[in-house]
């Protein structure tokens, strides 16, 4: 990273289409920076990792909110002695108050500051909240559409009530706190099994249990067999089918759950996995 020659800075929750524009304008010898605030949930911690292959260094956003225009250029050139490059989009800014754009950044920085043009979707600016408000009211479609790849979250396997296999399906159940929960309910999805490097067609469900125990569960159902999943899973979003409900008998649900398999697996049919 030292040897890099450009870099793009941001914080970089999600690596939406927006990002992807910034990362565009890179060179091959470069690096992504990432000003971590403490609110990623779209892609927490190292899961932008799997969005770029340019190496990312994290900076938390308390150890240089402090600085000054100046200060910041320094900082960043001392990381990378053979800066020429700096990428930022339109709304960028940063030091105290954010008081610093990407004006600033040309005044102060003797090399080249690329500013990339708002990215908009259907006329609609891409950003970060605008994905999680998506997924808050199960809008899977339009997040996926602003991530430019499917949402998915990655969980350490727990262990359920034990009801799900003797009466209705067996799943897998995570634990996958760091992440943005999307709306409560049954999604159509695809999953990967601990180290597996394909992604099994599933239905899943999240929210409330509130037909059995009323806990919260994050779990998937395997569409193609049966399955053992031992540490963890990643579960990936392709589209909401149905609201989370409360059914009057575990036969009900039953009955429910064998029609969100019959969608979700209609729906899945038509995807490359
Ligand atoms: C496709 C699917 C849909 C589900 N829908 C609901 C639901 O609408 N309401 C609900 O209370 N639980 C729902 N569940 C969760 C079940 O209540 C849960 O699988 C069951 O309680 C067994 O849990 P266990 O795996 O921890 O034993 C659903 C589960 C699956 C796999
Ligand atoms: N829709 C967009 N179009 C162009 N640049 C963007 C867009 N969204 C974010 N950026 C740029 O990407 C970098 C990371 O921005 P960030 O604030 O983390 O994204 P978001 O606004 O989605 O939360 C910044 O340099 C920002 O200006």
């Amino acid at each position: 990273m030292k040897e890099s020659t450009s870099i793009a800075i941001g914080g970089f929750d999600g690596m939406h289409i927006g990002h992807q524009q910034l990362f565009g304008a890179l060179d091959e010898n470069s690096t992504i920076v990432v000003i971590e605030t403490g609110y990623a949930n779209l892609t927490p911690k190292k899961e932008r990792e799997h969005f770029s292959h340019h190496p990312i260094i994290y900076l938390e956003l308390d150890d240089i909110r402090h600085l000054s225009g100046e200060e910041f250029i320094a900082f960043l050139k001392e990381k990378f002695p053979k800066l020429q490059k700096i990428v930022v989009g339109y709304d960028f800014h940063f030091g105290k108050n954010r008081k610093y754009s990407f004006n600033d950044l040309k005044t102060l920085f003797d090399g080249e500051v690329v500013v990339i043009d708002e990215v908009t979707l259907h006329g609609d600016s891409v950003h970060s909240h605008k994905i999680r408000a998506k997924l808050q009211i199960g809008d899977i479609e339009g997040a996926n559409a602003f991530l430019g790849h499917n949402y998915t979250i990655k969980g350490r396997v727990v262990s359920g009530q034990g009801i799900g296999k003797k009466e209705l399906v067996a799943t897998i159940n995570i634990e996958a706190k760091e992440f943005l929960m999307p709306k409560e309910g049954v999604y159509a999805t695809l999953t990967r099994i601990d180290d597996e490097e394909h992604f099994h067609p599933s239905v899943s469900f999240v929210g409330h249990r509130v037909t059995t125990d009323g806990s919260f569960a994050v779990e998937s159902h395997i569409l193609d067999g049966e399955v053992s999943c031992k540490e963890r899973a990643r579960i990936s979003f392709v589209n909401f089918i149905r609201e989370n409900k409360k059914f009057d008998s575990l036969d009900e649900l039953r009955k429910a759950i064998k029609k969100d398999i019959a969608i979700a697996s209609k729906e899945l049919k038509f995807l490359q996995l």
